[in-house]
């Protein structure tokens, strides 16, 4: 899988060379270019924003360089991403969806936001996205955008050690995972739940479903089909 990311502040992505997503750089699992948006600017002060049309606080992110900077990195197969306070819920199953493409780009507002014709050019030729990571405002794209990059790629075969470790987690299955514990069997007075040490696998697997089912409908009872 290819990935771009276009932000004005590329070194924010400097951590994707480190851990999982560094490993899975070295081994071409995942392809991952950052582009600083100020290089698509043509202006002594290489200027990305402007006031709102309308009125209003803050400034808007001119669309001049987001249009050049993104004609040169859209393919007909991208999908653009756009993270946005506004945008679809990311979920699981969002992260599942992009999982599966060959080419994502992430475009990082800033300020208040992108101009909006940005967005409607593009979904003229390709498939754009505006995606939110919650219910919650954040300074702009970046966050939103290493949240789903770490949510997307380790959903690449290969990326985890063990990929059974994925259909147990959270969300995987539209529900909480049950509680983990490891060793000691006692700490601090609190015991691990007995039959996690009995060795009966079939009343381990209810077990887990069962914590699972409770979690969620105490946790997350949204979650709940
Ligand atoms: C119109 O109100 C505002 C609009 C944008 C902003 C700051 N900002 C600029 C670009 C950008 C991209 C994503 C996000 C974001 C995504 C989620 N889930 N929360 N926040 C925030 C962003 C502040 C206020």
């Amino acid at each position: 899988m290819r990935l771009d990311v276009v932000t004005i502040f590329p070194a924010f992505f400097d951590v994707l060379d480190v851990s999982l997503l560094g490993k899975a750089r070295e081994r071409g699992l995942l392809d991952i270019g950052v582009h600083d948006l100020r290089d698509f600017t043509h202006d002594r002060h290489r200027t990305v924003d402007d006031t709102p049309y309308g009125g209003g606080a803050g400034m808007v992110m001119k669309p001049e360089p987001w249009g050049e900077a993104l004609d040169g990195l859209l393919q007909p197969e991208s999908i653009l991403v756009i993270p946005s306070p506004a945008g679809e819920r990311f979920t699981q199953g969002v992260a599942r969806e992009f999982a599966t493409e060959s080419h994502l780009v992430f475009a990082c507002g800033r300020y208040e936001g992108i101009d909006h014709r940005v967005g409607e050019h593009f979904a003229r030729e390709h498939r754009v996205r505006s995606v939110s990571i919650g219910d919650y405002v954040l300074n702009g794209g970046e966050v939103a955008t290493m949240a789903m990059i770490e949510a997307i790629s380790r959903l690449i075969p290969g990326m985890v050690g063990n990929p059974e470790s994925i259909v147990e987690e959270s969300h995987e299955g539209g529900l909480l995972e049950a509680p983990a514990y490891t060793k000691p069997a006692q700490w601090r007075g609190l015991a691990v739940p007995p039959v996690l040490m009995s060795g009966n696998h079939g009343a381990i697997r209810q077990w887990r479903a069962d914590q699972s089912v409770e979690r969620t409908r105490s946790i997350r009872p949204d979650l709940l089909p």
